[in-house]
């Protein structure tokens, strides 16, 4: 068997172009859509993250907002940005880029963030209805991007295993809920869990979330299962590669996602769904 691919970059292109529509009917309403980015010190890789969701907003047209600080930038200075971006009307998704540098509170600041603005859906407003299936909130993007992707083959998720591979609040946590919420029958493994093997084998997807390159085998995957890759990672040649041996896998799955070209792409396309969604709940 050869695993179908699934194209986060194609189907990102697909959401973008109904994005930008949205974007045009709110800004024709006057309500554009704005998104202010907060990136703090120099994380090369952050930077990049940056970059491109200020050019996927571009290309959208939706109104971007980048604050670039320095890493000595105090949490209380930080804070007092946030606050002024919270009362902001032409901002309706405020994202403060992570890692932050470690003499600042990541979960202090996120919880600065008003949660009508929290369009990472990191925030325990967000998280908490997430959790009880309530209205309001945001959904986390790359977990929801990976949620889409199941869509978009077509995978009905009743009554199927998943199992989640990583417990970070931002991708492991959120994905089993969203997965449980459409009634798959969900088990999580971390790093604790004894033989992870033995609960991958029998699942029917496979989210894998850690940041290890290669933790997931073929040996290690039911033939015809859905693979989704979040993680990411860099091979001893500096090449950027998931959390799953990519060859290996394809020969036994029946679909996989690629590192580059997946789930990140779709993480930044989720953002712009959240930020559309946001300026959606405001009134003109
Ligand atoms: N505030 C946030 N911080 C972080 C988040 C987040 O959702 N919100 N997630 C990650 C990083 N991330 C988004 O910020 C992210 C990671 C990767 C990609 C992506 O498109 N990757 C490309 C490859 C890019 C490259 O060449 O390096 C791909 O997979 O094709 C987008 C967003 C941590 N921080």
């Amino acid at each position: 068997m050869t695993a179908h691919i699934i194209d986060g970059l194609a189907l990102s292109r697909k959401l973008r172009t109904q994005i930008a529509t949205e974007a045009q009917q709110l800004t024709a309403q006057g309500r554009r859509p704005g998104l202010a980015v907060i990136l703090v010190g120099d994380n090369p890789a952050s930077q990049v993250y940056v970059r491109n969701k200020i050019k996927a907003c571009e290309d959208t047209g939706i109104h971007s907002v980048l604050e670039k600080f320095d890493a000595s930038l105090s949490e209380t200075e930080l804070l007092a940005r946030i606050a002024a971006l919270n009362a902001d009307p032409r901002i309706h998704g405020i994202l403060v880029q992570l890692p932050l540098p470690g003499h600042i509170d990541e979960q202090k600041v996120i919880e600065a963030i008003s949660p009508a603005k929290d369009v990472d859906g990191f925030h325990v407003a967000s998280a908490g209805a997430l959790l009880t299936g309530l209205p309001g909130g945001f959904w986390p993007c790359t977990p929801h991007g990976c949620l889409q992707m199941l869509d978009d083959i077509g995978y009905e998720l009743r009554g199927k295993h998943a199992v989640v591979v990583g417990r970070s609040n931002i991708v492991g946590k959120p994905m089993a809920l969203m997965l449980l919420a459409r009634s798959a029958t969900v088990t999580i493994c971390h790093s604790a869990t004894p033989d992870l093997a033995h609960f991958t084998r029998d699942a029917d997807v496979i989210v894998a979330a850690v940041g290890k390159r290669g933790l997931i085998t073929r040996d290690m995957v039911k033939p015809g299962a859905v693979v989704i890759d979040v993680g990411m990672n860099r091979d001893d040649h500096g090449k950027l590669c998931g959390d799953v041996d990519f060859a290996g896998v394809s020969e036994v799955a029946g679909w996989i996602t690629p590192v580059p070209g997946g789930v990140g792409p779709m993480t930044i396309t989720m953002l712009l769904a959240n930020t559309i969604e946001s300026a959606r709940r405001t009134t003109a």
